[in-house]
């Protein structure tokens, strides 16, 4: 029975001080390290091994799968970068302080270019310097690939493709997966994968460097879906 672990990387420099992060390419806290190095000695000690893994193109995925995979012993693994699983772009609202535009803007406001999944975030312009057009990993993209700010819906559009082109194929073909991802670009996945209804996804998050491990039938349907936890495994 194939299995994929979705693992939303440790937290970053910028969760650490609540700043709205989206593609800026900030990288893991001291304790973002630390949860990583848990969650991949975790998995070794359930007996977890993996056959392939993906990441986004930022290095705070990126360094927690490097992370998880020492501590399993599977540097060795193909490593697939794909930028579909960038987190969702948080447009005008990356580098600032959550709390401060929470102050400015109100809860509810806040709470929507949040976790709301069709309402998207003021978008960035085009010479602003943080845009990902002047990124040289996004060179390859084209220009119309190149968000200035994405709501959930645009990040799931993007991510679906990932999907059904590199990760569903391989389960299929009995591989086992482990995915590095971000809090968006994983709510994106596991809402589709659940079938969870757009009015229902405001309630969902995904917690830091904690595995959600699908176990899948011969058939492709999800036989079983849990938290890798400290205490054990924590069914969903
Ligand atoms: O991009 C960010 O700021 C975080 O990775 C996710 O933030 P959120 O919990 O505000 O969506």
């Amino acid at each position: 029975m194939p299995y994929l672990a979705l693992i939303r990387h440790g937290e970053s420099q910028w969760n650490l001080e609540n700043r709205f992060t989206g593609w800026t390419d900030v990288d893991l806290s001291e304790k973002g390290v630390q949860q990583s190095r848990e969650a991949g000695r975790r998995l070794h000690g359930s007996g977890y091994t993996f056959d392939t893994a993906f990441t986004s193109y930022l290095r705070r995925a990126i360094r927690t799968l490097w992370i998880v995979q020492d501590h399993m012993d599977q540097m060795w693994i193909p490593e697939f970068k794909d930028w579909r699983l960038n987190e969702r772009h948080y447009g005008a609202l990356q580098g600032e302080d959550k709390a401060a535009f929470q102050e400015i803007y109100g809860k509810e406001q806040v709470h929507q270019w949040r976790r709301s999944y069709a309402v998207r975030p003021p978008q960035l312009e085009p010479d602003d310097p943080r845009h990902a057009r002047f990124e040289p990993k996004y060179r390859g993209l084209e220009p119309g690939e190149i968000p200035a700010a994405e709501s959930l819906a645009d990040t799931v559009h993007r991510v679906l493709p990932c999907w059904r082109e590199q990760l569903q194929p391989r389960l299929r073909a009995g591989s086992d997966l482990v995915v590095a991802a971000h809090g968006n670009s994983l709510r994106g996945l596991v809402k589709y994968l659940e079938g969870i209804a757009d009015d229902a996804i405001p309630h969902l998050d995904i917690p830091l460097a904690v595995p959600r491990i699908y176990e899948f039938g011969d058939d492709g349907a999800i036989r079983r879906c849990f938290y890798l936890r400290e205490e054990g495994e924590e069914e969903l």
